[in-house]
């Protein structure tokens, strides 16, 4: 059995967050707030899509059976008795031999079965509109250029199903099908508590030994990125009674609380008494750097997550923790960002056992090779130097060094966890 206090590893931090969070409760938003966010519900279409037969080309509808023999040597000419335009249709009935100039869109003829496009079709008398005659020198398969009734929907079938991530195609095809308004997880509400006697609300000049709050800012930024309704919060001075009010008052209207900083051992950091003695806590430590220390308990049964101060470690914590418990509770299925694999440009030494995450640089080389390129400033007190990279190298546990040229798993924390590279 884990002790709270046991070091873990980033699986079982993961894990573990992943089974101390529920769905959230739905709401029913229009449907282009829906973008990017996941169906509660099965949708269904209340139409047949497309709702009726139609041109794929501008062109010319005709029964096939009249162009059966046609060919370069043997052309079939066919009279044009009418012109359809999208949005319109004709009602009369075409007789062998004759043939309907069509718009792309526009409803087929109702005894047509084939449409060619203009480009195939010759021009033996007329302009070829109506009143033209045309000459056919193949004939087209059956059902050429025509989009079928139904062909993407049937009237009452499911087009969205439930726990489907509705991307910005899909809000194009549910509007086709008539959906517009969609029962969608909620976005959680998350309160974001800067802890830190040191600390000033940007853009104050900060006094003598103060500095300005960005783990807010960061992961205000992160919060929305990740889905969920950032609530920064002030900053709360590094005592027991002041972290134990805010977080007491926070868990009250929110369904996330994050806090930053002071969730070390030394002599001002809270967070840990402050959810053993209001909740349960259920992890203090984790194995990766930046951010060993990771803090995740329970409080009044509302997820409470005590980041770090240093601003890497905190923004680790949350890419690699946090953002799957806010993704689960917002009903995404998907939780591992994407990784590729490159050769590291220079060989590393590992003097600390953990599982280390480099803020790095990929490129591709002419030859199409990924090549990873760490930061030469990995400090963990540094938000500029991940503003300026693209992925995050992983040196596994343990003390293996890596050799130059190496290949070696980067994790690309831009990149949706639904992409599969
Ligand atoms: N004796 C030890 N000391 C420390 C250890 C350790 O293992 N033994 N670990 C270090 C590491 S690694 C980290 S990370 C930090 C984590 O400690 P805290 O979560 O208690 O962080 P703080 O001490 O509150 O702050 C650390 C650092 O970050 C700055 N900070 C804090 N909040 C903000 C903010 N909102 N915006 C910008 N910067 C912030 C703070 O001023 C400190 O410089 O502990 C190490 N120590
Ligand atoms: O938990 Mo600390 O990052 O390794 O800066």
């Amino acid at each position: 059995m884990t002790a709270p206090t046991d070091m873990i590893s980033l699986e079982q931090a993961q894990e573990l967050i992943l089974s101390r969070v529920a769905k959230l409760d739905t709401e029913t938003v229009p449907l282009l707030d829906a973008m990017g966010r996941v169906a509660a519900v099965d949708l269904a279409s209340d139409m047949n899509v497309s709702p009726f037969a139609h041109a794929a080309m501008d062109g010319f509808a005709m029964h096939r059976e009249d162009l059966l023999e046609a060919s370069d040597e043997n052309p079939v000419e066919l009279d044009v008795i009418a012109e359809v335009p999208a949005g319109g249709v004709f009602e009369g009935a075409i007789g062998h031999g004759q043939c309907v100039r069509i718009m792309t869109g526009a409803a087929l003829p109702a005894d047509a079965d084939a449409v060619e496009k203009y480009e195939v079709v010759g021009i033996v008398s007329g302009d070829g509109k109506t009143g033209s005659r045309v000459s056919f020198s193949s004939c087209p398969k059956e059902r050429a250029n025509i989009r079928e009734t139904g062909e993407e929907a049937k009237a009452g079938e499911v087009v969205v199903s439930a726990g489907e991530r509705i991307g910005d195609a899909g809000v194009g095809f549910l509007a086709s099908c008539g959906v517009l308004e969609v029962p969608v997880y909620r976005r959680p509400r998350v309160a974001i508590i800067p802890i830190g006697s040191e600390l000033v609300e940007p853009p104050a000049i900060p006094g003598p030994g103060h500095i300005r709050n960005s783990n807010g800012y960061a992961i205000a930024a992160c919060v929305r990125n990740a889905g969920g309704i950032a609530d920064m919060h002030p900053i709360v001075p590094d005592t027991l009674e002041a972290l134990s009010a805010a977080v007491t008052k926070a868990v009250a209207d929110h369904d996330f609380v994050i806090t930053t900083g002071g969730a070390s051992n030394g002599d001002y950091d809270f967070i840990k008494p402050v959810v053993e003695e209001l909740g349960e806590l259920l992890m203090t430590t984790v194995n990766m750097r930046p951010g060993k220390a990771q803090t995740f308990g329970l409080v009044e049964g509302v997820p409470v997550f005590g980041l770090p101060g240093n601003p890497a470690a905190a923004y680790m914590g949350f890419q690699l923790i946090i953002r799957k418990g806010l993704r689960a509770m917002q009903g995404y299925s998907a939780f591992e960002h994407p990784h590729v694999w490159a050769h590291i440009s220079q060989g590393r030494k590992k003097k600390d056992s953990r599982r280390i995450f480099l803020r790095a640089t990929l490129t591709r080389g002419d030859d199409g090779q990924l090549t990873v390129t760490p930061a030469s400033n990995q400090s963990s007190g540094l938000f500029g130097v991940i503003q300026k990279s693209n992925c995050v190298a992983i040196m596994p546990e343990g003390f293996e060094p890596i050799a130059t040229g190496d290949l070696i798993e980067c994790i690309l924390l831009d990149v949706p966890e639904e992409v599969v590279l």
